[in-house]
């Protein structure tokens, strides 16, 4: 693929993490089992926790809003004996996770169990080769690097924090999850633009999905689709309409040669 020119005006990239920074199969062949394994294990010792207290009522309240979704798992009441609570929540969070919902109660709790697996050293965050000597050049270039993916901040800073490669914390000036919104909603991108301090122009954002490329050039982001192996193939018509990088050393900064 070709180098991609970026723009003068940008000084932040903003990465999501699935399929752009890191390989989809360590998020599904990895990451996701961790939780289907051990999400009823970790509610039972946590239960007491006022941690995982919150992270059940959260789910509680995901699934009222669900109520009208096809194959809704409830979360009983709290008022209901905890066995019956954590079996309807584990069950509720197999349903959301067989769909790959990118709910908030859903990833505020994944992030809180993966701290053991990484802390442990079972799990290591894992990030494509060019990953990291390009996040250095543009840090080094004093462009600003944050990450927005559905997985919560927590879960992007293990991730980071525990990967391969390393601490790579440090190159990230912050991170955004759902809580300033969803990923396909141009909204997220403003309210992103605000918290950093900047204009939407200013930011490049770099993803796998396209969806969630049109809402940020919606509101006056420049993007670019991150073409990964075993990403979803786009179309045709998604090829010609954005620009395409399937390594992050194609982008080519104002004063590079
Ligand atoms: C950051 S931790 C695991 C990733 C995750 O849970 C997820 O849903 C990935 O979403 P993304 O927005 O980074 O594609
Ligand atoms: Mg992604």
């Amino acid at each position: 693929m070709e180098p991609l020119p970026v723009p003068a005006s940008v000084t932040a990239v903003l990465l999501d993490i699935e399929g752009t920074t890191t390989p989809i199969t360590f998020v599904k062949d990895i990451l996701f089992p961790y939780i289907q394994d051990h999400v009823e294990e970790y509610l039972q010792k946590h239960w007491p926790e006022e941690e995982c207290q919150e992270d059940v009522r959260q789910l509680r309240l995901q699934a009222e809003k669900d109520s009208g979704v096809k194959g809704f798992v409830p979360v009983p009441s709290s008022a209901k004996p905890p066995a019956e609570i954590i079996k309807g929540a584990v069950d509720n969070v197999l349903w959301q996770m067989s769909l790959d919902r990118k709910t908030t109660a859903l990833k505020q709790l994944q992030g809180h169990m993966w701290r053991s697996a990484y802390a442990t050293g079972k799990v290591k965050g894992e990030v494509y080769d060019d990953v990291v000597p390009a996040l250095k050049k543009w840090k080094e270039a004093n462009l600003k690097l944050y990450i927005f993916s559905s997985g919560s901040v927590e879960a992007q800073k293990l991730l980071f924090g525990y990967s391969i490669e390393g601490d790579l914390l440090e190159l990230l000036h912050g991170h955004f999850d759902t809580s300033v919104g969803s990923k396909v909603e141009s909204a997220s991108y403003r309210r992103i633009a605000e918290q950093i301090g900047c204009s939407a122009e200013n930011i490049l954002f770099l993803t796998d999905i396209t969806d969630e490329a049109e809402a940020a050039r919606e509101a006056g982001v420049h993007v670019a689709i991150a073409v990964r192996p075993g990403n979803a193939a786009l179309t045709d018509e998604e090829k010609s309409k954005y620009h395409l990088i399937s390594s992050f050393h194609q982008l080519r900064l104002p004063s590079t040669p």
